[in-house]
C-alpha cells in the first residue's frame, strides 16, 4: 500500500495531502451515513493517519457535528501533511487536547487516527495506555484505514489493539484487517483504477 501510494504521488503526480483529502472525504461521509454521530472524539498520531483523523475532525466538525481532537506524540515530528492538518483545524478553532479526557461517556464516536500502514514496532507506554483505555470506552469505535496496533503486512498485534466496530481503510483491505472484528469498508480513496495497480510490478 505504501508503494501505491509512492507511485500515485511520485508517478502520477497526486498530491499526499490530495489523497489525505479524499481519505478524510470517504472516511467522513461513511461515519456520517452509518453512524450519525453527535459527540466525537478523534484520536490522532502524529503520521499522515494522523493526518487523516485532523481532516476528518475539521470535516464533521463544519458539519456542525461536536469533535474534540486528541494529538498523541511530539507536534514538531508530525509529517508535513499532518501539520499543515493540524493548521487548518487551528483555523478551525477545532478543540485540542494533548491528553485522553478524564471522562469517555460523554462521546457516542471515537475514531482511532493513531497508526495506520507505518506502524513499525511493538506499541508500548503511553500510546498503549491509550489505546487500551479506548477499548474500554463505551462509544462506537472507528478505525481510520487499520486498527492501531495491527501489523498492515502480517496482520499480528503489535502489543495491543484498537477493537473497532468498523475499520474503514483506504484503496485496498490490508492483511491486518483479517483480525478486525468488525467489517471493514475499502473507501475507494486513491484516484486511480484499482486495476492499474493490479498491472503494475509494485
Ligand atoms: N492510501 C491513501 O489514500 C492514503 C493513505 N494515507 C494515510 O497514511 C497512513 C500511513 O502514514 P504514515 O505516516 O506512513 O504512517 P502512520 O501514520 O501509520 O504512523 C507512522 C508514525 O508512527 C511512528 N510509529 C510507528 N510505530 C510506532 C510505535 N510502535 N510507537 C510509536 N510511534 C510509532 C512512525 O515513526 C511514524 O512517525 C495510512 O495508514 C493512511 O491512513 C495518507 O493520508 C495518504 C492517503
Ligand atoms: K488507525
Amino acid at each position: 500500500m505504501a508503494a501505491c501510494d509512492q507511485y500515485t504521488i511520485e508517478t502520477i503526480g497526486i498530491p499526499s495531502l490530495v489523497l489525505m483529502e479524499r481519505a478524510a472525504l470517504e472516511t467522513t461521509r461513511l461515519i456520517e451515513q452509518l453512524l450519525t454521530p453527535t459527540q466525537v472524539l478523534v484520536v490522532c498520531g502524529t503520521g499522515n493517519n494522523g493526518g487523516d483523523g485532523l481532516a476528518i475532525a475539521r470535516m464533521l466538525h463544519v458539519h456542525q457535528i461536536s469533535v474534540t481532537v486528541v494529538l498523541l506524540g511530539d507536534q514538531t515530528h508530525a509529517s508535513a501533511q499532518t501539520k499543515k492538518q493540524l493548521q487548518i483545524c487551528d483555523y478551525y478553532q477545532i478543540p485540542f487536547r494533548e491528553e485522553l479526557p478524564e471522562d469517555l461517556a460523554g462521546y457516542d464516536l471515537i475514531v482511532d487516527a493513531i497508526f495506520g500502514i507505518g506502524l513499525s514496532r511493538p506499541i508500548t507506554g503511553a500510546y498503549a495506555q491509550v489505546i487500551q483505555t479506548l477499548n474500554q470506552a463505551q462509544a462506537s469505535k472507528v478505525a481510520v484505514d487499520m486498527p492501531s496496533g495491527l501489523n498492515a503486512n502480517t496482520g499480528a498485534i503489535m502489543g495491543v489493539a484498537f477493537q473497532a466496530d468498523l475499520t474503514i481503510t483506504m484503496a485496498y483491505r490490508k492483511v491486518g484487517q483479517l483480525r478486525n472484528k468488525g467489517p471493514v469498508y475499502c473507501g475507494l480513496t486513491v484516484p486511480v483504477d484499482i486495476g492499474i495497480y493490479r498491472n503494475q510490478s509494485i
